[in-house]
């Protein structure tokens, strides 16, 4: 079943166009959703959840149209938002949320406090950046959603921090099968973390893949200048060199240049391949 599933979905802004977007979350895994800044991320995650409307096209939630009651109780969004609430502690939050769920947990939401260590008799505006998010997410899972939706969860927040933030999602995954949509223009946070990618560049899919075809599809291939001949260059999604050396990207088999044992051929990050493949299209 698919968590989510868009179906040539549309919407146009003054200076930016979503396009026959067509994208299909699978239940029980992780999926990052990168791309740089301006992509459209954060536009179809609102149109995801309803709050803005797309020009054409179909949403489809588990298999069905959007209705609030069902965004609502399956649904756990995870952004930076309650800086709106910062008088109050996450306990008062919590009071005046939890009524509108059917299926809050009391139990889980204190066994959260606990794991993530937040004290929830503090005013929000005493927390750092961090532990907002923590809270945001304790709010999300607490109501018991079948899908987390995190826009940006990582940005603003340091390396240890960040890293902190992904080892809790990635128990929560081992725990309990959640389904996570995670976007993110950080792409070294999901390089050990989800299970598939979609990436958005200027409103349009340029691919969604598991990781396992990732690695098998991208390549990043090295070697000295005088190797990079037009043969080479034709299998190549985008190059830079220096007077010595170029790095390319390469999408497809490996075979296509590993005949020349002077080239490297090395794994790509999702970084790299987000890189050239935007150098590609600029
Ligand atoms: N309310 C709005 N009205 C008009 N244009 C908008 C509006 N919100 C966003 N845009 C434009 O839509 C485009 C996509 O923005 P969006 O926020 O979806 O990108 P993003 O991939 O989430 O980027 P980031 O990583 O920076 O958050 C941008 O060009 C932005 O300027």
């Amino acid at each position: 079943m698919n968590a989510i599933e868009l179906n040539k979905i549309s919407k146009k802004r003054e200076n930016f166009f979503l396009e026959d977007i067509d994208l299909k979350i699978p239940e029980g895994f992780i999926t990052g959703f990168i791309g740089p800044n301006g992509a459209g991320k954060s536009t179809i995650i609102k149109i995801i959840m309803d709050v803005i409307k797309a020009d054409n096209g179909e949403v489809l939630l588990f298999g069905e149209p959007h209705d609030k009651h069902m965004l609502r109780e399956n649904i756990g969004i995870v952004y930076d938002n309650l800086y709106m609430y910062e008088d109050l502690t996450l306990k008062q939050i919590k009071k005046s949320v939890a009524p509108f769920y059917r299926n809050w947990d009391e139990k889980a939401y204190e066994s959260y406090i606990e794991k993530f260590k937040l004290p929830d008799n503090k005013k929000l505006k005493h927390f750092s950046k961090g532990m907002t998010m923590k809270a945001s997410l304790i709010l999300a899972l607490s109501h018991a959603p079948r899908l987390i939706i995190m826009d940006e969860p990582t940005s603003g927040l340091d390396p240890l921090v960040r890293r902190d933030l992904l080892g809790i999602i990635r128990d929560l995954m081992i725990d309990e099968q959640k389904t996570v949509f995670f976007s993110s223009h950080i792409t070294t946070d999901l390089d050990n973390l989800a299970d598939y990618i979609v990436f958005i560049y200027n409103g349009k899919i340029v691919f969604q893949k598991d990781i396992e075809e990732i690695k098998q599809t991208f390549h990043i291939v090295k070697g000295h200048k005088n190797d990079l001949s037009d043969n080479v260059k034709s299998k190549l999604v985008s190059w830079e060199h220096t007077d010595e050396l170029f790095t390319g990207l390469l999408e497809g088999s490996s075979a296509a240049v590993d005949k020349n044992e002077n080239i490297l051929i090395e794994e790509p990050t999702l970084e790299d391949i987000m890189y050239y493949k935007t150098k590609e299209r600029s």
